[in-house]
């Protein structure tokens, strides 16, 4: 099968290099220089240092020869590239599968990715017959890169396109489980970065392991309120795209959302994080818009609401996490 990986971030260089194994495949990177430097050096030095690109790997800059001959196309780029990036496709009227590994919300719109797909390719072959959906799930890029056991979710909007395309890019140390639950896939990736920043500055200010525990069993029953309320299914915040992403961001050094915390904790300014990250950290963008939403749903996100007062209201995060671990018992509920 002929796949193209667009954006050559992080995530997208870790996924090309390990579906090129086995299926021909393009990265698309959206900067002509750094183009031409992936193919020579054989190296993402920027994005992901250390691992090889195999000579099977195509690099291409540009955008319509990279998905012009293309059976699967994979959109790799954070959440804020994804739309002005639907609409190059639009545009090349491109109506093939369709794949996107982003997480979060749109910050202007509190959109979910998929909500996204469906106003920008209304009408094209791309959502029309229900082609397309998301992969997601635990995953550092890093790890993935180096050929180590991961397991991901692909959630699409019919079972049958989620089961196809599981099978397709399944291989033994990439294991993909097919699911229908595209908006709650898409709920746990969004929300457990933001969970992620609170366990950063938790265990950044030397909270301890109880505090942490906490935080991810507390960020677990916000995925699911928020989620169940958009229409999500409740098993799916128990699998890969919900507890294990969440457990995975909260604990794993290799987490940028979770580094942004340790960061505040340290007593960092965010701008000056995030300089420093070289990477986006979704969670930054998502905390505000997920307040949004949750406000318009009446669904309550006592995390999420501490972390987007540290990051977007100058709270300082000792007092707001303390604050937090520290409300009024009640029943211990969804
Ligand atoms: N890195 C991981 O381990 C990992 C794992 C799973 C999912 N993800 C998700 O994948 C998405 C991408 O993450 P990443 O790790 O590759 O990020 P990254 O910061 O490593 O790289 C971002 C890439 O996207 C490009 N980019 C930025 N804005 C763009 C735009 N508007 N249009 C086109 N390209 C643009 C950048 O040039 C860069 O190549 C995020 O939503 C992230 O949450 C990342
Ligand atoms: O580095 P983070 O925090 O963006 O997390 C990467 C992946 O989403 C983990 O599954």
């Amino acid at each position: 099968m002929r796949l193209t990986v667009a954006g050559a971030g992080a995530w997208g260089t870790a996924l090309a290099i390990t579906f090129c194994a086995r299926h021909h495949t393009t990265l698309w990177a959206r900067d002509a220089h750094a183009a031409r430097r992936l193919a020579t050096i054989r190296e993402n030095q920027r994005y992901l240092p250390g691992c090889r690109l195999p000579e099977a790997l195509n690099i291409e800059a540009d955008f319509s020869a990279a998905i012009a001959e293309t059976d699967l196309l994979i959109l790799a780029v954070p959440l804020a590239g994804l739309r002005p990036l639907l609409r190059r496709l639009r545009d090349l009227h491109y109506a093939g599968p369709l794949l996107w590994v982003c997480k979060g919300l749109e910050s202007e719109t509190a959109c979910l990715p998929h909500q996204i797909v469906n106003e920008e390719l209304a009408g094209t072959g791309a959502s029309g017959d229900g082609r397309y959906g998301v992969l997601s799930g635990p995953s550092f890029a890093q790890e993935v890169a180096r050929g180590l056991p991961t397991a991901l979710t692909l959630a699409a909007n019919t079972l049958a396109f989620a089961q196809q395309t599981a099978a397709v890019l399944h291989s033994p140390h990439l294991r993909i489980y097919a699911n229908s639950d595209l908006v709650g896939a898409e709920v746990g990736g969004a929300v457990k970065n933001v969970i992620a920043i609170a366990a950063g500055i938790s265990d950044g200010l030397g909270f301890g392991h109880n505090a942490r525990a906490a935080l991810i069993t507390r960020g677990l029953a916000e995925i699911a309120r928020l989620g169940m309320a958009l229409g999500g299914q409740p098993e799916t915040f128990m699998g890969l795209t919900g507890m294990g992403d969440l457990l995975l961001t909260c604990t794993g050094d290799l987490s940028r959302n979770r580094r942004v915390g340790l960061a505040l904790a340290a007593g960092k300014k965010l701008p000056e994080i995030l300089a420093d990250l070289g990477h986006v950290a979704e969670g930054v963008n998502t905390a505000q818009a997920l307040i949004r939403l949750a406000e318009r749903l009446a669904v309550e996100m006592p995390i999420t609401q501490a972390v987007d007062a540290i990051l977007n209201h100058d709270k300082p995060a000792v007092d707001t996490v303390a604050q937090l671990l520290q409300r009024n018992p009640k029943t211990e509920a969804l």
